[in-house]
């Protein structure tokens, strides 16, 4: 009988070369490491289907050997890029523990890249082991997941392999479990890929990677601006808006990224690199992620602002090959752009369609406002506050009057009454502005997560992991989330 030949699925989907053909200026061919062991943790099926793939023809084997073996792909590309970091500039960058695996078109079309983290050391390691902690790989999966549901344009974790070495890290307990993270997103392109081409002093070699970044990633822009200047300065200008709207949906999902160095700003506008990020606790603008941010730059409150000087970073190196006012006019509507964004990403989470009810609400008061001014009294968690509040519409519907609601967050302290009266009404008021009563209770439960993955919340999923290698707590939250 003729033995089965069965072809790994995930080795036969049909990559682009699209980075590739840039040529080697922009990167290096790198090998994977090998491991010890492979062990698959977590496999993201929903993504799967989205690279057109059937999940149920994929097995855990297949996942293994592509991304923890890494048999049958190459090349395999480092990235070069230099970076921002805490103000001080980094010449001493590029992927340093991971690679472009390879880029291939989704279901819709779009471009998008598979990019490993933890897969073994390359030209830019500098001494690092080039390796990815398991905690640090089940945070990525967590903080990929749990955004993409609360509608923040993300990257998301593919797979995640166990790959069987001990990591000495200062910030966990050490020895530490090692893995492989498989990341997709649309670009591992960053603002410090063109910071670098400026400290070489390559404009020829800038404008090639932006024209290549305008077609993957901008493609509509080329039908109203053409391809000479003016398409550039409206890339430009179409990143201001993704990175405002995106500074907007961290806010309003009270998410901290804690690095927002410019090697971690992608040119497509998209939020990725999830190391010491953490979810808001108490409502705080202070609230600062990383330990090691000392001054709280990159602080919650904060980032907005740090998007803005990102963009502004991201002029000098485009300066190379555009005048500075149109660049510095493309910036100017940063602060619309994000204010208009987050209202309407904090209204969608208090149910209320935000451009029904700010036409209906010129007299009335202003749930926005309302509601920081209450979370900033209240010491709540700031997710559960909004889980809660999709409960009580749950289980006892829209309230008759505003008087009829309660303060619903269990086990909280009472509210300062004042700022919950105030909330309480504007609420109420905002609820009777929208035009689909019905969609209320839907659109808390679309916008709200059942459980943030707040610090402790990921520290007992970790637990479980780390003494029991009990993976339940993490399958059950990713159930209840996703
Ligand atoms: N263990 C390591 N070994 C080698 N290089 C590392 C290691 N950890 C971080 N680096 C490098 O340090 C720099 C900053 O790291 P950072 O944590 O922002 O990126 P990263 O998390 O490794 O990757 P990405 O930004 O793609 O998520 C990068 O150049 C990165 O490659
Ligand atoms: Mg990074």
């Amino acid at each position: 009988m003729p033995m089965s030949t069965r072809l790994n699925p995930l080795l036969g989907l049909p990559f682009e070369g699209a980075l590739e053909d840039l040529g080697p200026e922009y990167w290096d061919v790198v090998e994977a490491a090998t491991f010890p062991r492979t062990r698959l943790r977590f496999r993201n099926d929903p993504l799967l289907h989205q690279l057109g793939l059937d999940p149920a023809s994929v097995s855990d084997d297949d996942i293994e050997a592509a991304y923890g073996r890494f048999e049958g792909r190459a090349p395999l590309l480092a990235l070069r890029y230099h970076g921002h970091q805490f103000g001080a500039y980094n010449p001493l960058l590029g992927d340093g523990r991971g690679f472009l695996y390879g880029q291939l078109r989704d279901r819709h079309g779009q471009l998008l890249d598979l990019g490993t983290k933890g897969s073994g050391t390359t030209p830019w390691s500098r001494g690092g082991d080039g390796r990815l902690t398991l905690k640090g790989g089940v945070r990525e999966v967590i903080a990929g997941e749990a955004l993409q549901r609360l509608g923040v344009s993300t990257s998301r974790t593919l797979a995640l392999i166990e790959t069987g070495e001990d990591l000495w890290r200062g910030d966990e307990p050490s020895p530490t479990r090692s893995a492989v993270m498989v990341r997709v997103a649309r670009t591992h392109l960053r603002f410090g890929t063109c910071e670098r081409l400026l400290f070489r002093r390559q404009p020829a070699q800038l404008e090639r990677l932006l024209r290549h970044v305008v077609a993957c990633h901008y493609p509509h822009l080329a039908v109203s601006h053409g391809d000479g200047e003016p398409l550039l300065v409206a890339f430009y200008g179409a990143l201001v808006q993704r990175v405002a709207r995106l500074a907007a949906e961290w806010m309003a999902a009270g998410f901290t990224h804690g690095v927002l160095n410019t090697d971690n700003m992608s040119l497509a506008g998209e939020s990725f690199d999830y190391g010491p990020f953490a979810f808001l606790e108490t409502w705080d603008p202070g609230f600062t992620a990383a330990y090691f941010d000392h001054d709280g730059i990159y602080a919650y409150g904060r980032q907005p602002l740090v998007c803005e000087q990102n963009l502004r970073l991201l002029q000098e190196p485009l300066a190379m090959l555009l005048p500075r006012a149109p660049l510095e006019a493309a910036l100017e509507p940063f602060g619309e752009v994000y204010d208009a964004h987050y209202r309407r990403c904090l209204l969608r989470r208090l149910g209320i369609d935000a451009p029904t009810s700010a036409e209906a609400a010129a007299d009335l008061p202003d749930p926005l406002p309302a509601t920081l001014r209450l979370l900033a009294g209240w010491p709540v968690a700031y997710g559960s506050f909004f889980a809660a509040l999709a409960g009580r519409v749950r289980a006892g519907g829209l309230p008759a009057t505003a008087e009829d609601l309660e303060p619903f967050v269990a086990g909280a302290p009472a509210p300062p009454r004042a700022e919950w009266l105030a909330w309480r009404d504007s609420w109420w008021h905002g609820c009777q502005a929208v035009a689909d009563q019905a969609g209320i209770a839907a659109g808390l439960q679309r916008w709200n997560l059942p459980e943030t993955p707040v610090r402790p919340v990921i520290e007992r999923i970790w637990a479980a992991i780390d003494e029991q290698d009990d993976w339940t707590p993490l399958q059950q939250w990713l159930a209840r989330t996703v």
